[in-house]
């Protein structure tokens, strides 16, 4: 097998030595450039499998050339080498479609490892697409520029967020990020920032030493630790409270963690990847998130579409995740019939892809025939708000019309929207089966409060 290559950009002569050396002992075939101008041209005569570049060239600068590839040669990956503490510059570059990048001074484990695994990326290219067929499934236009965007961003490592309703997909996407990428070794730890209590937060994500508070018996690892190697995916991040957002944004910066009860830094190394519901430029604006930590999360972002955006999806969705619970059921295969099909088209799917799984399961239960009807779905008895669900807390205790209906109320406000509450509660619980993280993101509010609002109402299992 030829030897693999890389283009290597700096103009300084002593580095480029230092990175031929290094690069030479890998097994690489090494070609060096000192300005933009030459990069260009070497590019084009060797086609590089990985291209290493300075931010600062004589004749221009890394992102123009990040540029250039991406627009030429999309296939070869670009890192970049940064000044020591430059984390705008490390963004850029990113931003630009740089799949990473290492600071000065060089660290020369920090670069092997980044080399190997850009190039053992190139390898898996065509393995990549395939298994994106399988955890995506669709073939609308957004989910197909959903696809290739993933299939890109696997590639890189900057921290990409990711936005869409409750039940579309955003965790499918960040395991296929991750599943596509060079940490698919790596494990891919999923963390529902929602569902921690915040007197946990720390010792969750930071882990603790035995003895350093009272239960803590033995050594515990924290989140950051177990992802070392993988990816981090902080589900619900917009939930993480205020505080822990500023230990997040230092864990990120400065690649370090320390457990509690320690007096040591632990390095740490993952990709971060997070996701929410919600509207995070407006969660900043209106101060429940932090600027600097939006910023590093949000290098890149992706939007799933609803289910509502793609119902051209609907009958290859539904056949598949159909084959899926049979599967899992050990049953035999089934099917919709138009009518259901037609009648799974009028709905709104306030839940989305996981709305549908479970409408399908339900019908799959009731169900005696091989054969899906519209009355099997029982579609009526499922609430269809007018537009995409409620994401704020205020917006669930409003009566569906959004009228007050107040000769209802006989004097008894509090009881009335008690009753209300207790109703949407129950929809919600029941669309998703009563998976309780489902529901509260359904509901726009937290694990916590609802589990607060299930034991007020009386509506625990
Ligand atoms: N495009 C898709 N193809 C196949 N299955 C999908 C797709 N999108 C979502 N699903 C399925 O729908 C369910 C919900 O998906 P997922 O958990 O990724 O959604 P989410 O947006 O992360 O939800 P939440 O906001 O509740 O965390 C899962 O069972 C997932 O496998």
């Amino acid at each position: 097998m030829p030897s693999q290559s890389v283009l290597i950009v700096d103009d300084e002569p002593d580095i480029r030595e230092l990175l031929d050396i290094t690069l030479s002992r890998m097994g690489l075939v090494t070609h060096s450039a000192a300005t933009l101008q030459e990069a260009r041209t070497i590019v084009g005569q060797v086609n590089p499998d990985l291209c290493l570049t300075d931010m600062q060239l004589p004749d221009g600068n890394g992102i123009d050339l990040i540029e250039y590839i991406q627009q030429e040669f999309p296939h070869i990956p670009v890192a970049m080498i940064t000044a020591h503490g430059s984390v705008e510059a490390a963004i850029s570059a990113l931003k630009a479609g740089a799949f990473d990048f290492v600071s000065k001074p060089i660290e020369l484990d920090n670069l092997r490892k980044l080399v190997s695994s850009a190039l053992q990326m190139q390898g898996d290219a065509s393995l990549a697409e395939s298994a994106m067929h399988e955890g995506l499934i669709g073939s609308s236009p957004s989910i197909t520029t959903l696809r290739q965007k993933i299939s890109k961003l696997a590639r890189s490592q900057a921290p990409v967020h990711i936005e869409g309703e409750s039940g579309s997909g955003k965790e499918v996407v960040a395991r296929l990020i991750h599943n596509n990428g060079p940490r698919s070794h790596g494990p891919f730890i999923a963390v529902n920032c929602g569902a921690i209590p915040p007197e946990l937060m720390e010792s969750e994500f930071f882990g603790y030493l035995k003895g350093s508070f009272t239960g803590a018996n033995q050594d515990k690892q924290g989140l950051f630790q177990a992802a070392a190697g993988g990816t981090l995916f902080l589900d619900e991040v917009a939930d993480l409270p205020l505080a822990m957002q500023v230990k997040l944004l230092r864990a990120i910066q400065e690649k370090t963690a320390r457990p509690v009860g320690s007096s040591e830094e632990q390095p740490t190394d993952f990709r971060l990847l997070s996701a929410t519901h919600k509207n995070l430029a407006r969660e900043v604006e209106e101060n429940r998130f932090r600027q600097d930590l939006y910023y590093r999360i949000n290098v890149i972002d992706v939007r799933v579409p609803s289910l509502r955006e793609r119902l051209e999806d609907l009958p290859v969705l539904a056949a598949n995740l159909l084959e899926r619970i049979c599967e899992r059921h050990g049953g035999p295969s089934i099917e919709l019939d138009r009518a259901a099909l037609d009648a799974l088209g009028k709905h709104s799917f306030p839940g989305n892809v996981r709305e549908l799984e479970n409408i399908l399961e339900r019908s799959l239960a009731l169900s005696e025939s091989d054969t899906l009807s519209a009355r099997d779905l029982q579609l009526s008895s499922i609430p269809t708000p007018a537009g995409p669900p409620p994401t704020s807390e205020s917006e669930v205790a409003r009566p569906a019309s959004g009228e007050l209906r107040h000769h209802d109320v006989h004097g008894d406000l509090e009881g009335y929207l008690e009753n209300i509450e207790r109703e949407v509660i129950s929809q919600a619980l029941e669309i998703c089966r009563w998976n309780k993280t489902a529901t509260a993101k359904l509901l726009g509010i937290s694990f916590r409060s609802l589990r607060y609002r299930q034991k007020k109402l009386g509506l625990e299992e």
